[in-house]
């Protein structure tokens, strides 16, 4: 018997603020608050699915018109709903927006407004058939998902501000002393650090100070492509046997595929392929060996588990990036990663750095390192109204409307520049 369709009436979207750590990276500093936009589906059926991404101000108004543009269709529609943002968005002149503070970045901007309306949709079409959306991805192949302990170089406190939990990290000792609070706290396998904020040498001492450490687990070392081709020649002689992939040393296809050339480890990337027409030129060219994929870009989680096909079917390995979030979206990422079997590394998360939430607890807990599949019904989470009423409120009042870590640094330290390659 065919069903009736369920149709879009409307999305609610919400921008929240939570509390962020002064987080180091080669472009600049975290501001004391991450963004994120929170969607609330609703659909003729009554049954409200939820999405989670960027907040800048121009996605904001990118998601706006996207909303109208998909409303009156059916949430199983979703080639017809990607089809009606691309074309509304094609009607759009603005600019900026992409979320991710300065880093190169050209992924799709269809791809990244259709993302959270996508998992929303799943979200319903889940909540409707009672089955959980790995299920909706074809099935999942592991019942729960590995994560990293994503370290970072920190100051101890915002300025101005009393000292977070973690304490200063900006030398070997500090990134020793971080790694073994969140392993300690979270179990986690592998670690990740990001680099390009200190000169190459004080970074490769971090990263062997962790492998004594921590002899067992598996490194990486993420620069977001600090270094030149030369430099980072140099650096992967040295973790030669140590990191299990370098991730992003350097700009571009060309000088990645000049590193690879040379390095002995795997490559990664959430830099240079970021979009499907950076596939093929990247195979051609031998520039990445492992790709991370993000469905916040991708497009959402079909068009992630496409890019995992691909990937399969050229030899790529596959892992999974992360920007600063929240439960909804760590939802998606582990019903993605649940479904798709060629999957294998453990997934970066930032996770342990944040303290407040719109989802209500319970469901998501990191236990030994992974976070197990949500069984319920579509993402498997409910939303906190009151909690997102509450981080709606400190978006409203913290004065951050876009992700600007350079200019925070700057606004600290004056003399600091964004070079990419820095060293
Ligand atoms: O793997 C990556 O490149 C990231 O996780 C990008 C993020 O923006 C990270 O650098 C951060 O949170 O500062
Ligand atoms: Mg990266």
């Amino acid at each position: 018997m065919m069903q009736d369709p369920i149709l879009i009436t409307g999305a609610r979207i919400t921008p929240i603020a939570f509390v962020d750590p002064p987080l180091l990276n080669t472009v600049g500093v975290h501001q004391p608050y991450a963004l994120r936009a929170i969607i609330q589906l609703d659909t003729d059926a009554g049954v409200v699915g939820l999405g989670e991404t960027y907040a800048d101000t121009a996605h904001l108004a990118r998601l706006d018109a996207a909303a109208q543009a998909i409303t009156g269709l059916d949430v199983f529609a979703l080639n017809a709903i990607r089809d009606a943002v691309d074309s509304v968005l094609g009607t759009l002149s603005i600019t900026g927006g992409d979320g991710v503070a300065g880093m190169i970045t050209t992924a799709s901007t269809t791809d990244r407004v259709f993302s959270p309306f996508e998992i929303a949709c799943l979200d319903v079409q889940g909540k409707v058939l009672q089955r959980p959306v790995s299920d909706l991805l074809g099935g999942k192949v592991r019942d729960s998902v590995p994560f990293s302990a994503y370290l970072f170089y920190k100051w101890a406190a915002h300025p101005g501000q009393q000292p977070d939990e973690w304490g200063e990290a900006i030398d070997p000792e500090g990134l020793v002393r971080q790694a073994r609070k969140m392993i300690d706290e979270y179990g986690f396998e592998a670690i990740k650090v990001k680099g390009g904020v200190f000169p190459p040498d004080e970074e490769i001492a971090g990263i062997k100070a962790l492998r004594e450490a921590f002899p067992g687990l598996p490194l990486r070392l993420d620069p977001n492509a600090a270094w030149t081709v030369d430099t980072s020649i140099r650096v992967a002689a040295e973790l030669d046997g140590i990191v299990e992939y370098l991730e992003d040393p350097t700009p571009g296809l060309d000088g990645m595929a000049e590193v690879a050339r040379e390095a002995k480890m795997p490559l990664a990337t959430n830099m240079c392929v970021v979009a499907f027409d950076h596939l093929r030129p990247a195979v051609v060219k031998d520039s990445v060996q492992v790709v991370l994929s993000d469905h916040h870009y991708w497009g959402g989680l079909q068009r992630s588990r496409l890019l995992a096909g691909i990937c399969e079917t050229f030899e790529l390995g596959l892992s999974m990036h992360s920007n600063s979030h929240l439960g909804i979206s760590l939802a998606a990422m582990v019903h993605l990663a649940a479904a798709t079997p060629n999957l294998t590394y453990a997934c970066d998360t930032h996770w342990p750095w944040k303290n407040e939430d719109v989802v209500v607890p319970g469901v998501l807990n990191v236990v030994d390192g992974a976070v197990a599949v949500p069984t319920g019904p579509g993402l498997g989470i409910e939303i906190d109204e009151d909690a997102l009423a509450a981080l709606h409120q400190q978006y409203l009042d913290c004065g951050i409307r876009d992700r600007d870590d350079t200019g925070y640094m700057q606004s600290i330290d004056p003399s600091f520049e964004n070079t990419c390659p820095r060293w």
